[in-house]
């Protein structure tokens, strides 16, 4: 777990373990029976209220609701009035998986919000209507009132955190977009990452050190465009930051210099060689830099160009509300090829790129127009399969796995080697939330490497 979010529950928990503790033993009886006894109706009454709401339809259904999320809240419920401290921490991060689920499906936080009230109303009912002594209803409300609002507001954290993310990799996406075209902008750059070598070489070497302060490199036009724009527009990557030491190592290198007396040969030409290596180092950072984003602007993964995983998460968003709204079946597949430990372990890694870009190849060539495939990881692929049941979805995977099969990959002239690929795949249930998907995926594919590889298995 982020640091950020272990912090932020430490701080809540802080809150939340006194109330606990210095509850009454009657209060806490109390808590139990309305869990026990109200749990399921307290459940039913916060969906009531949602479904007043016919905004609410776009991201729920009935079906859904009754068969699972209903018993969810109910346990949830539960939990919230009547566990102890000990299992405050688990039930902490309960609310942050909640509260991610919530983001990615894209129920707005005030639902949530609004349903916790009819709980409130709920409990406060219970009190009234068992005629439970003032004092003692005080506290039970209180406390149940602060324990809801507390897991509601870990939830809404998780669920800001998400959204945050998700907005800063679309202002990246946009900024590489601005950005127009990182071409022309790279050669801008590295050319005047050399003009300000060159001059301090120049400076360093004529002795004009002397008269003139030397530019550090940070207020190059370099540096202000890496300080001010650079950062901003990639984010703080690794290249970023090696870059930012690279040039802090030149401007320290450059402060120590006593520009007031001559410098020594030797000293002059120590200094030279760093700054020319450390520029040298900065140009390859920023052409990685630059090819990364190139790639990322159209959402190409480098070697195989088949889309990478960034946009994952917008595809599936998409596909599994247009599949809810208009009642399509769609599948997942995770394809994994066999055994490529042992083509990098045989035949080094750049065969082992060659035999990737292969099998991208034959996966774009053989789905439908209509589908998406991504490079999910090092070695692994992922078919989004619109209006695919199972059935249609097997049928289309099993022409995959037997092409690549049987279509010969040449290593080295002269020498094919055997490519297979395992496959799991899973079908849409009508849960909102696409993770499942992928998480259903990878256990059917962990099931067709276990039973034998090239293989096929579903997740049902
Ligand atoms: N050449 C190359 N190799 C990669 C790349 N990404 C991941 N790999 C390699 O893929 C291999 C994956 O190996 P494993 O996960 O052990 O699995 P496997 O050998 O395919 O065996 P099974 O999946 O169990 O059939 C590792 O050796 C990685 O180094 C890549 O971009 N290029």
């Amino acid at each position: 777990m982020q640091e950020e979010i272990k912090q932020y529950i430490s701080v809540i928990l802080k809150e939340w373990q006194p109330l606990r503790a210095e509850l009454p033993q009657n209060v806490i009886v109390i808590l139990r029976n309305i869990a026990e006894e109200q749990s399921d109706n307290l459940a039913h009454r916060f969906y009531e209220s949602l479904f007043k709401d016919p905004a609410i339809a776009r991201h729920l259904s009935y079906e859904l609701v009754e068969e699972q999320l209903s018993r969810s809240l109910s346990k949830w419920v539960k939990a919230i009035l009547t566990q102890d401290e000990s299992q405050f921490e688990t039930l902490a991060q309960q609310q942050y998986h909640v509260g991610g689920v919530h983001a990615r499906i894209g129920i707005p936080v005030e639902f949530v919000q609004r349903g916790a009230r009819q709980l409130k109303y709920g409990i406060y009912d219970y009190i009234t209507q068992h005629n439970i002594e003032t004092e003692l209803g005080l506290q039970v409300m209180h406390y149940a009132a602060m324990a809801i609002d507390i897991a509601i507001e870990m939830m809404s954290h998780a669920y800001a955190m998400s959204h945050y993310r998700a907005t800063r990799n679309e202002e990246a996406y946009r900024m590489h977009v601005l950005m127009n075209n990182a071409w022309q902008e790279q050669g801008k750059q590295q050319s005047a990452l050399s003009s300000w070598e060159n001059s301090v070489i120049y400076g360093l070497v004529s002795g004009v050190h002397q008269s003139e302060a030397l530019i550090k490199i940070s207020d190059s036009n370099f540096g202000l465009w890496f300080r001010h724009k650079c950062v901003r527009q990639f984010g703080e990557t690794e290249q970023i930051q090696q870059i930012r030491l690279l040039m802090t190592t030149i401007d320290q290198k450059m402060a120590s210099l006593d520009i007031t007396t001559d410098i020594p040969v030797e000293k002059l030409q120590d200094l030279l060689r760093i700054i020319h290596a450390c520029c040298q180092k900065i140009s390859t950072y920023m052409e990685m830099l630059f090819n990364d984003v190139s790639h990322m602007q159209d959402g190409k993964d480098a070697l195989t160009n088949l889309l990478n995983k960034r946009y994952l998460p917008i595809v599936l968003k998409h596909e599994v509300s247009l599949a809810m709204e208009n009642h399509l079946p769609l599948s997942v597949a995770i394809i994994d090829v066999d055994f490529f430990k042992k083509v990098n372990d045989e035949w080094g890694h750049t065969v082992g790129d060659r035999a990737l870009t292969h099998v991208a190849n034959l996966l774009s060539d053989n789905i439908r127009a209509s589908d998406y495939v991504f490079r999910y990881g090092g070695e692994e692929f992922l078919i989004v399969l619109v209006e695919a049941g199972q059935s249609e979805a097997y049928m289309l995977l099993e022409r995959i796995r037997r092409i690549v099969s049987s279509t010969p990959f040449e290593a080295v002239s002269g020498k094919n080697l055997p490519i297979t690929v395992s496959i799991g795949y899973t079908v849409h249930d009508g849960h909102p939330d696409y993770n499942q998907l992928l998480n259903r995926a990878d256990v059917a594919l962990y099931e067709a490497k276990r039973n034998g590889r090239n293989r096929i298995e579903q997740h049902k």
